[in-house]
């Protein structure tokens, strides 16, 4: 009989596109998604010929708002929402990428006594999978630290899960597609999926100097195109590329980026030299810092800080990882392992 599973995970990129990469793995399964009405999920998801189911979700915030008051309200609604829906589906297993509209998900399915499987991408678990891990029958870990800071009973190191489509970028393709020539490096600036502000001013700053050098494609998120620098040539701006991000990642030499645990293990996976700006404590958890901190340690990146960013500073800083560009190359060679989720989490799968 065919198996049963139902994909849940969104608000920010991060939270789907792990979800993206099993999900083209899994052939032989009956897949239905479930996300929010509007959020970035439902954009992602189309395109890969499962059902999308929305359900009403509320954001949980750790500070006072106004919205604090409805959004309870909205969750409880999603729980209900997501509880009829599993009933109706019955899957076998249910996967969690966490954000806001996994928690309605994952409660629903444990109500429905749905075995509920969950993915975290960070060392330390976000809010929704801190409230998603007591009704979780297994916990999936990105890094190998993560395992210390949840249930041993439950949890299971398998590495970043990574989609297949980007490890077969065609570099050609790349520099068409951003109209770029083969003579310079290309540098790929990503803000995570949602944009940097600080990153996205320093480098427009330092923009006049880089060019001599690079060729620049800056991935600055939405509403963030600086209209003024359009015609700037060897310069590309993208609010987010999905389609063609493979061939525009094989087309790049070095990385400058925030540091999102599956961007980061993507560049891992694809021996990119990377410079990585975490989110700073006051804008997060702090959840970028110690992802980068654990890269820096094993000589897999160069890490520069986000409140004390110059233009001088960063110029520098990536002259010098492109220099040493092949001893960064050996060291990701020989740390490939980390990139292994689709392989580890599949063979859990195919348990079920
Ligand atoms: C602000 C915030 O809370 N960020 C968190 C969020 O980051 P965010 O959602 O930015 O997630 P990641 O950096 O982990 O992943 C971004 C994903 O989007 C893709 N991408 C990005 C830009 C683009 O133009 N096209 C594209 O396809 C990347 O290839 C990657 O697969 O989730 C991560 C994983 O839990 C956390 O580590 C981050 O701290």
């Amino acid at each position: 009989m065919t198996k049963k599973i139902v994909f849940t995970g969104g608000g920010s990129a991060g939270h789907v596109t792990p979800n993206l990469a099993l999900i083209d793995q899994l052939k032989d399964w009956d897949i239905t998604y479930i996300g929010s009405k509007n959020g970035i999920e439902k954009n992602l998801v189309q395109g890969h010929g499962i059902a999308y189911r929305a359900i009403s979700s509320g954001k949980l915030r750790r500070y006072f708002d106004m919205k604090n008051f409805k959004d309870p309200f909205k969750v409880l609604a999603g729980v209900m929402q997501a509880y009829l829906i599993l009933k109706k589906i019955k899957p076998d297993v249910i996967f969690s990428k966490g954000g806001f509209v996994s928690v309605p998900v994952v409660i629903g399915g444990w109500l429905n006594r749905i075995p509920v499987y969950i993915h975290e991408s960070d060392i330390t678990p976000g809010l929704a999978n801190r409230i998603a891990i007591k009704f979780a029958t297994k916990l999936f870990v990105t890094f190998e630290e993560a395992a210390a800071h949840l249930p041993k009973d439950k949890v299971e190191y398998t590495g970043a899960p990574i989609r297949d489509v980007l490890l077969k970028g065609d570099r050609n393709k790349g520099l068409q597609f951003l109209g770029f020539h083969s003579d310079k490096p290309v540098l790929l600036i990503m803000g995570g999926s949602l944009g940097a502000k600080k990153i996205n001013e320093v480098v427009r700053e330092s923009l006049p100097e880089l060019l001599k050098k690079y060729q620049i494609v800056h991935l600055c998120g939405k509403g963030n195109v600086d209209t003024k620098l359009t015609e700037t040539t060897g310069y590309n701006q993208y609010e987010y590329v999905d389609k063609e991000l493979p061939d525009v990642m094989a087309a790049s030499s070095i990385i400058l980026s925030r540091a999102g645990s599956n961007a980061i293990f993507e560049f891992l996976a694809l021996k990119k030299p990377m410079i990585l700006i975490p989110l700073p404590l006051r804008a997060s958890r702090g959840d970028q810092i110690l992802n980068a901190d654990s890269f820096k340690k094993k000589e897999l990146c160069e890490v520069m800080e986000n409140d004390s960013l110059t233009s001088e500073e960063l110029q520098k800083t990536i002259d010098n990882v492109y220099k040493n560009r092949y001893d960064y190359i050996d060291r990701m060679t020989a740390a490939q392992n980390a990139t292994h989720g689709i392989k580890n989490i599949l063979s859990n799968l195919n348990e079920i």
